[in-house]
């Protein structure tokens, strides 16, 4: 069977970043190590006045396309995830279309358009939508364009106001992918949640206690779902495993639980048994309260041990890098997570050809998925080729006042006309409206 994966990968972040121990935790009179230790976060990106989910999208796509010597051609499918979108009928991938079609010759009159929608979870979607395209047969020789963008702003005084972020991933997928084949085998958990929404609203309605009780709960039910169809799964099994990271404090919680659940009846369960003893089994407890006592003090004595240490800071640690200094990029999340740990093996010298990563997405709603992916060989090449780095250092620094201004600026209920931060150079950019109402853009050189 031909290999259906990511064969290529490109980021944009926001052009603005905001300290948040530096400038936000003093306004807020808060302990800047909340957000350092506790929600393990440094800073987050905003996107400048000239920019919006179209332009960082289409800028991540632009740059994906140029390095891979790609043309509108060779691209079938544009779809893109969002949770951000502005239109209630045409999709952000016709804008992002119109936009690259400036720099491009040729056009995408032959590909099928779209637009996903199910909270962060619908960049993971669009992956598989792409996958199914090229499987069945109908993509004709060409590949899929897979762009997950969203500016995750809340109200501001919204405990989420803490975990905001702004930034675009752009894939490429094909067959015979240089970076990684996904596995056909997935597991879901899935449920009716009311944790995080925005009923026609544009910041979200979310309870946030709740969110991260339901992240973990679905993401468990997804864990048991893939091991139906993947076989159980072993920590020695897997590389890495990026989750959706809405802040790296969430996914500190889920490794944790997922770290418990994939030692039990093994050798490590065992090994650790002569120090915190062996986890708690329901069958041994009269009554459910008491199981979970007895599962949370094994947690908290597991979490102290070396060997999960050392498994965290291997195989979890590496996931966050990206995401301590950007925040939630909501779609984005959990493909920064994934370039992340490759980028740490880039740079450790890692041979990571033929490895697997597991892969966690989360979307509010709500919705968990897991799958596995093969490490491809011209890896190297894709991570050395991205320039997250300079991306991050070029974003202008906000003070406080500018933060207060450009989060008014992207309210669609606040009338303000903010001054750009930042020069666009060689990107999209927002150029106004048009007569219908829709949003014109223009790619400054
Ligand atoms: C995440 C919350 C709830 C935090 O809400 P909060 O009330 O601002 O923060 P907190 O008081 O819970 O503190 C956060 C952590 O910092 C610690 N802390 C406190 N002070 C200190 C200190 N001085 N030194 C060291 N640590 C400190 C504190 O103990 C806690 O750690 P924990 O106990 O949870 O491990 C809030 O920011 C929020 O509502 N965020 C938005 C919702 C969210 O991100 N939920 C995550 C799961 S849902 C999800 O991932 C989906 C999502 C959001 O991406 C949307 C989608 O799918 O579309």
């Amino acid at each position: 069977m031909t290999a259906v994966g990511i064969d290529a990968i490109e980021i944009w972040t926001g052009n603005l970043k905001l300290d948040l121990p530096g400038t936000f935790a003093p306004q807020k009179g808060e302990d800047p190590e909340k957000y350092t230790k506790g929600l393990g976060l440094h800073a987050s990106s905003f996107p400048d006045s000239y920019e919006d989910i179209v332009t960082m999208g289409a800028n991540a796509a632009h740059r994906l396309m140029e390095r891979k010597g790609l043309e509108p051609d060779d691209i079938g499918r544009i779809d893109v995830a969002t949770e951000s979108a502005f239109d209630n009928s045409k999709p952000v991938s016709t804008y992002v279309a119109g936009c690259l079609e400036q720099v491009f010759e040729g056009d995408f009159h032959h590909a099928n358009k779209g637009e996903r929608k199910f909270a962060c979870i619908a960049g993971t979607q669009s992956l598989d939508d792409a996958y199914n395209w090229i499987k069945a047969g109908r993509n004709r020789g060409r590949g899929a364009l897979v762009i997950a963008t969203d500016t995750a702003l809340y109200a501001r005084g919204d405990a989420g106001e803490a975990t905001q972020g702004a930034g675009a991933v752009a894939m490429y997928i094909d067959e015979d992918p240089d970076l990684v084949e996904l596995s056909a085998e997935q597991g879901y958990g899935s449920a009716d949640e009311t944790d995080f929404l925005k009923p026609n609203q544009q910041f979200p309605s979310v309870d946030g206690k709740r969110s991260v009780q339901v992240y973990l709960a679905r993401m468990r039910e997804a864990l048991e779902d893939y091991e139906q169809v993947a076989g159980d799964v072993h920590p020695d099994d897997f590389a890495y495993a990026p989750f959706h990271t809405p802040f790296p404090g969430m996914v500190r919680k889920a490794a944790l639980l997922a770290y418990r659940h994939v030692i039990r009846d093994t050798s490590i369960e065992d090994e650790l048994a002569d120090e915190i003893g062996r986890q708690p089994r329901p069958e041994a407890f009269d009554d459910d309260e008491a199981y979970h006592d007895a599962l949370r003090d094994y947690m908290d004595s597991l979490k102290e041990t070396d060997r999960y240490q050392e498994w965290y800071d291997a195989t979890i640690d590496p996931t966050l890098s990206i995401s301590r200094n950007v925040g939630n990029w909501y779609t984005g999340s959990v493909h920064v997570a994934r370039i992340s740990a490759l980028k740490q093996a880039l740079e450790d010298g890692r041979d990571m050809t033929g490895e697997t990563l597991l892969v966690g997405s989360y979307g509010s709603g709500a919705q968990a998925e897991i799958h596995a992916e093969t490490v491809q060989s011209g890896w190297e090449d894709e991570i050395e080729a991205l320039n997250v780095d300079e991306q991050l250092e070029e974003r202008y620094d906000l003070e406080w006042a500018d933060y207060e201004e450009i989060h008014d600026a992207h309210n669609h209920d606040v009338d303000s006309d903010v001054e750009e931060f930042t020069t666009p150079e060689s990107e999209f950019v927002f150029d106004g409206w048009g007569r219908m109402g829709e949003r014109k853009y223009r790619y400054v050189d």
